[in-house]
């Protein structure tokens, strides 16, 4: 197979992918989970004009020319709405969110006040309106303010509290399974032994995953045989996951045995082999109604194409509208030579300049097993297949990289 252009392979992951079915779930646990449907306001918010301050409820023309003695009638506390209404010469006590009597017009704050018994004397002069938050001025019952697919923010929780939602409709999490495979790997923590390497990809692409919304099914690690790893894959297919993802055997060796496995299974392979760096053995297929994305498995290579792939699936079976990363521009930090064939992602060290704009710096190393240059970077240097040399200072394009 010939390696596809990245914007092919990534079409090709994205070919089909929409929303999970919706489910109710309760506002606190609905952050970060993205709304299925649009959402209207049940109630009307301030339901009336409310005070804004605590002060007295008045009549303006009574106090258009200070100062003014009123009579004061009553008191209103946020929740208690007066009976009566004011009439000339005549005030209320009110609290902020104390619900503006009948006859008042606007509020005068208390420090412009000076009460005595029932008698209160307004020292500044006022006009109508002021310290009033009319009805409706937040919301209006009725009124669409959260739409499907967004990601509900802590602000958007509090805002579908205040038009009455005690339940949101929002997509189902995706299922993600992650496998990995290979021989040499041992656990975080363990004494090794001649050859072995410590399996770290998993740590950052579960992290990644359930960043996103996915919920994460670890499937371990599979040794390097056809049978352990067809058992892993047909694991993933029984348990009914939306996602799996391999990492590791997906190149050209005797012992990458993914593809070999997944085929075997009865998935059908979109592609093996993209036109970028890192990550050229990436694979993609599907078994039945479960998607498989196979990644490279040097750890540098498997994040990215995490990133660039799996994170834009798994938002769109979130159901979330605009599920691509943005690139943005930025300056180079150091000279670029011409590129190749394949699309590169260069980590890059992010600063903002005094001027506003970002400087990415690539990491002295760019091989796609060197986890501590990962850690270190920020973002991604974009550049396109046989892209020419660049200085340093000229525009380039990033990806930030999650915080
Ligand atoms: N003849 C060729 N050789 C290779 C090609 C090629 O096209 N022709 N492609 C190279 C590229 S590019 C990459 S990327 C790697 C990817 O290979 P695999 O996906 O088969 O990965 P492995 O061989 O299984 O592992 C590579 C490397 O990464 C380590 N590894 C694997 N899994 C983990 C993990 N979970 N945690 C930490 N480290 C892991 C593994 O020990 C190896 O060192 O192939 C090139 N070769
Ligand atoms: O794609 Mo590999 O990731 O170049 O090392």
């Amino acid at each position: 197979m010939a390696l596809m252009p990245v914007a092919d392979a990534l079409a090709a992951v994205l070919d089909g992918a929409a929303g999970l079915p919706e489910e109710m779930v309760a506002l606190d646990d609905a952050h970060g989970r993205v709304l299925a449907r649009d959402l209207a306001a049940l109630r009307t918010q301030p339901p009336q004009p409310m005070s804004a301050m605590d002060g007295y409820a008045v009549r303006a023309a009574d106090v258009a020319v200070a100062p003014a003695r009123l009579t004061v009638i009553g008191e209103i506390a946020a929740g208690r709405p007066a009976e009566q209404s004011i009439g000339p010469g005549q005030a209320l006590r009110i609290f902020t969110g104390g619900v503006i009597p009948d006859g008042a017009d606007t509020v005068v704050i208390q420090e412009d006040t000076v009460r005595d018994s029932d008698q209160v004397t307004v020292t500044e002069a006022t006009r109508p309106g002021r310290h009033i938050r009319p009805a409706g001025i937040d919301f209006t019952a009725g009124e669409v303010l959260l739409r499907a697919g967004d990601r509900l923010s802590d602000r958007d929780l509090a805002l579908a509290a205040g038009m009455n939602h005690p339940m949101l409709p929002v997509h189902r999490r995706p299922r993600v399974a992650m496998l990995a495979t290979g021989d040499e790997l041992v656990m975080p923590g363990a004494a090794l032994g001649p050859g072995q390497i410590v399996y770290s990809n998993g740590y950052a692409l579960r992290a990644l995953a359930r960043s996103e919304g996915a919920e994460v099914i670890d499937l371990g690690i599979a040794a390097d045989t056809i049978e352990a790893t067809r058992a892993a894959i047909a694991r993933a297919r029984d348990l009914g996951v939306d996602l799996l993802v391999t990492t590791g055997g997906a190149s050209a060796g005797d012992h990458d045995l993914v593809k070999s496995s997944l085929e075997a299974e009865g998935t059908d392979i979109a592609f093996w082999k993209i036109a970028m760096r890192p990550g050229k053995p990436m694979m993609h297929g599907r078994l039945g109604p479960m998607r498989v994305i196979g990644l490279p498995g040097n750890p540098v290579s498997s994040y990215v194409c995490a990133f660039l792939f799996m994170v834009p699936l798994i938002r769109a079976l979130c159901g979330i509208r605009e599920s691509m990363h943005r690139r943005q521009p930025a300056l180079l930090g150091a000279a670029l030579t011409a590129n190749d064939q394949r699309e590169d992602y260069l980590r890059a060290r992010l600063a903002l300049r005094d001027d506003g704009q970002w400087l990415a710096t690539p990491v002295d190393r760019q091989d796609s097993s060197l986890l501590a240059r990962l850690s270190a970077a920020q973002a991604l240097i974009v550049r396109p297949p046989f892209a020419p040399a660049a200085a340093a200072g000229s525009q380039c394009l990033i990806l930030k990289l999650p915080e």
